[in-house]
């Protein structure tokens, strides 16, 4: 067989390891409700994920009234206090996805992750998932001053899994902006948080389920 062709597999989290909305949408919920506001349906919360904390925030307050940065702060802390506390409740590993770690892990490929979700939580979901140790690099929304798309968190990723030919494992067009700034190449999940199709990201391939990403990896 011929060798594994990536040394670094670097993977979104949310919407692409683990279907986390349930919990996302639960602590926005608790979060509208606790200011008054109206909640929203998990289905209209799943578009709203993807660009860190605030900006989810941001979109669910923008959806039942104002949204102004004085009302991002206060659901802020009203948020990741509750979220904290709920951060597996609901989550779960989407299926596959430990059979797949454990088979790229075999091959002597790195796995890092690269999240926009501020990595104490992102750390906090994976030893919940019981993922503790498998991941080299864990870096997410506020580990460095920026945060995806911008290509910088990703390269960081790369570079503290031990660098090598790297590709990007993602469901959301952040994920392919930011895989196309830094010049990698994405691998794009159909099943996750989206608001267009997966094969309009662009992407070196698209998976239906994470069992097929050691053969497709192996094959770009
Ligand atoms: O918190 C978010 O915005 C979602 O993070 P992701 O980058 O793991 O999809
Ligand atoms: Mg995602």
């Amino acid at each position: 067989m011929a060798p594994f062709p990536f040394d670094t597999v670097v993977f979104d989290l949310d919407g692409t390891l683990a279907d986390s909305a349930p919990d996302l949408a639960a602590s926005l919920n608790h979060t509208l409700a606790t200011l008054g506001r109206a909640t929203l349906s998990e289905a209209a919360v799943r578009t709203m994920i993807g660009n860190g904390v605030r900006m989810l925030l941001r979109r669910g307050l923008a959806a039942t009234g104002s949204a102004s940065d004085g009302d991002v702060n206060r659901a802020s802390s009203l948020f990741m206090h509750f979220y904290a506390a709920h951060i597996c409740d609901a989550t779960r590993a989407y299926p596959g996805a430990g059979a797949m770690l454990d088979t790229l892990a075999a091959t002597g490929a790195a796995l890092a992750i690269c999240t926009n979700k501020p990595e104490a939580l992102a750390r906090a979901l994976i030893d919940a998932l019981g993922w503790s140790g498998r991941f080299r690099a864990i870096v997410g929304g506020d580990t460095l001053p920026v945060r995806k798309p911008d290509p910088a968190p990703l390269l960081e990723a790369v570079s503290r899994a031990g660098g090598g030919r790297a590709v990007l494992v993602g469901d959301s067009i952040t994920d392919a902006e930011t895989a196309a700034a830094a010049g990698l190449p994405l691998v794009a999940v159909s099943f996750g948080y989206r608001d267009r199709p997966a094969t309009a990201l662009g992407a070196a391939a698209v998976i239906d389920t994470l069992r097929d990403l050691p053969e497709t990896l192996a094959r770009l």
